[in-house]
């Protein structure tokens, strides 16, 4: 056997402290944890169950959910999985969640939060100084006119889509599909529609399990350490790998070519992070720019991709609506395809989706967990609490709701009685406050540009014998599995019409 060499050496020695203080953090970590699941709740914490709910939550999260609201009102304290949670579903206290203590409920510490390598540090889970500079570095990039020069591509991908693999319309699933949709929109806006998203398209696999362990981790209440070499790790550490190699020569490249082109600037989204400097004339290093790149594309892939799901199921059980939406299309788009102009003229299409986000909100629990001791609504919240604010169950109470089941895109329209919820702390779809979603313009967009193409095709129906997807809540409200939809071609239909018509004629002039 060969003498290991003093460079080997180094190697073993420096992969055990790693080892060793990974573990020292896991262990402190575990101790904690442990020292909240022995201590009792204590006697001022908002009321709720005496025992741990974790069996209910596993079984069914958004009947567990929905049920602590009904028994104990909107705002629960309870143990899940031994962590101590405060559940909170009304207007005030989200509001004091999000806005008014936005900086003792903080995303550190925050119990199932799903905190990997994948997202890094990204906008998504970093905290204090460094999220509040990422976010002053990344809002250019959101604001209106930036994402508005998205929209071409937006259409443009939609239309490819439709065109292979729709195309003459039958049944498809329509989850699949948007998920593969939204990734390749997301992944254009961020590195320009050109070689770059092939090059991130080729690393899909890799994109789809590093996504898929993601999903499984924070839905797990026994969380591996992403550095434990089980094959479930080892798989998702070499995908984070390959993507990471790919993501590093992108913002390379193009940092090369900015410094050496005199082109006019491109006008995706790495092009403008990289523009972006702070105060003292620093930009974002390449970590950074890697960790909300691929933020961006775990907060912007797959909420878009639910949404949109959720939204073609909304058009196939209530046909009536839908027809309502294609009537906008066909007055505003005239028989063209979609551009960011006619965004803002959809406006029935906005009531649509947002009617679609109120009863299907993809983000149906937003977490934070208290930094220091504190109150809410009375009660005492001690450091260590998750809060869990609930979207889902906030959007479905009829307190601040009429005819809260009912699917009604004109409850938003001038006059419905839903315009003033965006006021009035009742919908909180993106989120709020400071930590609120910075992709929502670039979302809204989005799914408006992409059902406009497809209701001006397709006609959505239920398949007969079809069962109604429901929904499953993990990080996200989606799709329990597949969503199987059959498109109609409008086209096909008005010719097959028109056909039968002429045979009609035929007959009777026979007759
Ligand atoms: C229908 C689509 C979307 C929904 C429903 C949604 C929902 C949300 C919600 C509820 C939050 C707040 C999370 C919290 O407070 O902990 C959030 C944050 C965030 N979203 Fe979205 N999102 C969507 C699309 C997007 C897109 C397209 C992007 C980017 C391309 C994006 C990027 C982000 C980021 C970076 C954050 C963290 C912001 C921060 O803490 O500063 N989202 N999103």
């Amino acid at each position: 056997m060969g003498s290991i060499s003093a460079a080997n050496l180094e190697l073993i020695a420096t992969l055990a402290s790693h080892c060793l203080q990974r573990t020292t953090e896991s262990v402190k970590q575990g101790q904690a944890v442990l020292q909240q699941a022995v201590q009792p709740l204590p006697s001022c914490f908002p009321p709720g169950p005496n025992g741990d709910v974790a069996l209910d939550f596993a079984r069914d999260p958004l009947e567990c959910l929905a049920s602590l609201k009904s028994r104990y009102g909107s705002l629960v304290g309870f143990k899940l999985a031994s962590r101590p949670i405060v559940l909170v579903s009304s207007p005030n206290f989200s509001r004091e969640v999000f806005v008014t203590q936005s900086s003792t409920f903080i995303k550190a510490g925050t119990a199932f939060f799903p905190g990997s390598s994948l997202a890094g540090n990204g906008l998504l889970v970093s905290d204090g100084d460094i999220w509040k500079r990422q976010r002053r570095l990344s809002n250019p990039a959101f604001r209106r006119a930036a994402i508005q020069t998205y929209a071409e591509a937006m259409v443009n991908i939609t239309e490819k889509m439709v065109d292979k693999v729709w195309r003459t319309g039958g049944v498809r699933d329509v989850y699949a599909d948007f998920n593969e949709l939204t990734m390749e929109i997301v992944a254009s806006a961020l590195f320009g529609a050109s070689e770059a998203s092939e090059e991130m398209a080729q690393v899909g696999p890799a994109i789809t399990q590093a996504f898929q362990f993601f999903t499984r981790r924070a839905t797990s209440m026994f969380i591996v350490p992403e550095w434990v070499p089980t094959f479930d790790n080892i798989q998702y550490n070499n995908a984070v790998t390959d993507l990471n190699k790919v993501v590093f020569r992108l913002i390379n490249e193009r940092r090369r070519q900015l410094a050496n082109s005199s082109a006019p600037p491109r006008k995706d989204l790495l092009t403008r992070l990289l523009h972006v400097t702070d105060e003292d004339g620093s930009g974002m290093d390449n970590q950074s720019l890697r960790d909300e790149l691929m933020t961006f594309l775990v907060a912007g892939q797959e909420t878009s991709a639910i949404l949109l799901t959720w939204a073609l199921l909304m058009f196939a059980l209530h046909p009536h609506t839908q027809e309502l939406v294609f009537q906008e299309i066909s007055e505003v788009l005239n028989g063209q395809l979609p551009r960011q102009t006619d965004v803002s003229k959809l406006r029935y299409l906005e009531a649509f989706i947002w009617e679609t986000l109120r009863l299907m909100p993809p983000a149906y629990v937003v977490g934070r967990c208290a930094c220091h001791p504190t109150e809410l609504g009375g009660y005492k919240i001690p450091q260590g609490t998750t809060i869990l604010v609930s979207p889902y169950l906030l959007h479905q109470d009829p307190a601040f709701w009429p005819r809260v089941s009912e699917f009604d895109p004109s409850r938003w329209m001038p006059g419905g009685d839903a315009t003033e919820h965006m006021e009035n702390d009742s919908f909180w779809p993106f989120g709020g406050g400071p930590r609120n979603c910075i992709g929502m313009g670039f979302a809204m967009m989005e799914v408006t540009l992409v059902l406009a193409v497809i209701s001006s095709r397709f006609r959505v129906s239920l398949p007969v014998g079809e069962p109604i997807p429901s929904p499953r809540a993990m990080i996200t409200l989606r799709p329990e599995s597949e969503v199987k939809l059959r498109l109609t071609s409008r086209r096909q239909q008005r010719q097959r019409k028109s056909e039968a018509a002429d045979e009609m004629k035929v007959i009777v002039c026979l007759n």
